[in-house]
């Protein structure tokens, strides 16, 4: 499905990417993790059209998607939940949801079709009941918790059907019980929609508890790929967690 070969980028004398090929079989939940620094925003602004390689290819669906912009990496079926939810503040849940919808429909439609728009509210309903926030539809954007704009990011990003999600710490600044209710959600959407998933956690016990894979960068390189349990015993990974915040440690100890 994503095919990642050889990709490469630097920032002056920064290499935030090193020669980075990584695969993500279609339908996987992949974790991408590493040390602050190690690249994993990089790496998804690359793979999001965001910004563009030094070399490598990035294949997805056996085309390369190197030079084109986000928004038609975004067409093509990969898309990223961005903090966007909170620059509308005065639209309900719902409004937001069916701009997103409606926009996406008129875009594959094609700009110009008569064609009248038939779908969108039950579209939007679908998403807002698998997201969790039927509940909510009436409920400013600007008034949501910290949690729901989240969902609401995500739930905009699903509004582009698409084939692959990136999802970038979906649970930062959250609290502990919140950040547990947030990737119950995220992997109860996985396995509904059958999406190819890719999420950068620093939280190692989300990790190891919901990935198939896991994707270990440091100083923009691979340092390791393999199931939660082939990671948290990775004596290189443990080793470039110790002495940073993270409890990579402690989570391989608790093993
Ligand atoms: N636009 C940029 N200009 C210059 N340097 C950059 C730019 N983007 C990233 N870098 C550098 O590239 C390296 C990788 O950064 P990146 O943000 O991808 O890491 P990260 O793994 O996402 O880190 P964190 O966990 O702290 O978010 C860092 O040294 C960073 O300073």
């Amino acid at each position: 499905m994503l095919d990642v070969q050889n990709l490469n980028k630097s920032f002056g004398g920064v290499q935030a990417t090193r020669d980075v090929s990584l695969n993500f079989p279609a339908g996987s939940l992949t974790a991408i993790i590493g040390p602050n620094g190690a690249g994993k925003t990089t790496f998804f602004n690359l793979i999001s059209g965001h910004i563009r390689p030094d070399s490598g290819r990035i294949l997805f669906e056996g085309r390369d998607l190197v030079g084109l912009s986000s928004l038609e990496v975004v067409r093509r079926g990969m898309a990223r939940a961005f903090q966007v939810a909170s620059l509308f503040p005065s639209l309900t849940v719902r409004e937001a949801m069916t701009a997103a919808v409606t926009s996406h429909q008129r875009r594959s439609a094609g700009l110009f079709s008569r064609f009248p728009l038939s779908g969108s509210r039950d579209r939007v309903q679908e998403l807002l009941e698998l997201l969790g926030l039927s509940a909510k539809a009436d409920v400013l954007s600007a008034n949501l918790s910290h949690g729901d704009q989240k969902l609401l990011d995500i739930g905009l990003a699903l509004a582009m059907e698409p084939k692959v999600l990136l999802l970038d710490e979906p649970t930062a600044g959250m609290g502990p019980d919140e950040r547990w209710r947030m990737i119950d959600k995220v992997h109860r959407l996985w396995q509904a929609k059958q999406l190819t998933m890719i999420f950068i956690e620093h939280d190692m016990d989300i990790v190891f508890k919901i990935s198939q894979t896991v994707h270990v960068l440091k100083y923009g390189a691979v340092l390791a790929q393999g199931t939660p349990e082939e990671i948290r015993r990775n004596q290189d990974v443990i080793d470039a967690y110790l002495g940073t915040d993270h409890h990579m440690a402690l989570a391989a100890e608790e093993a």
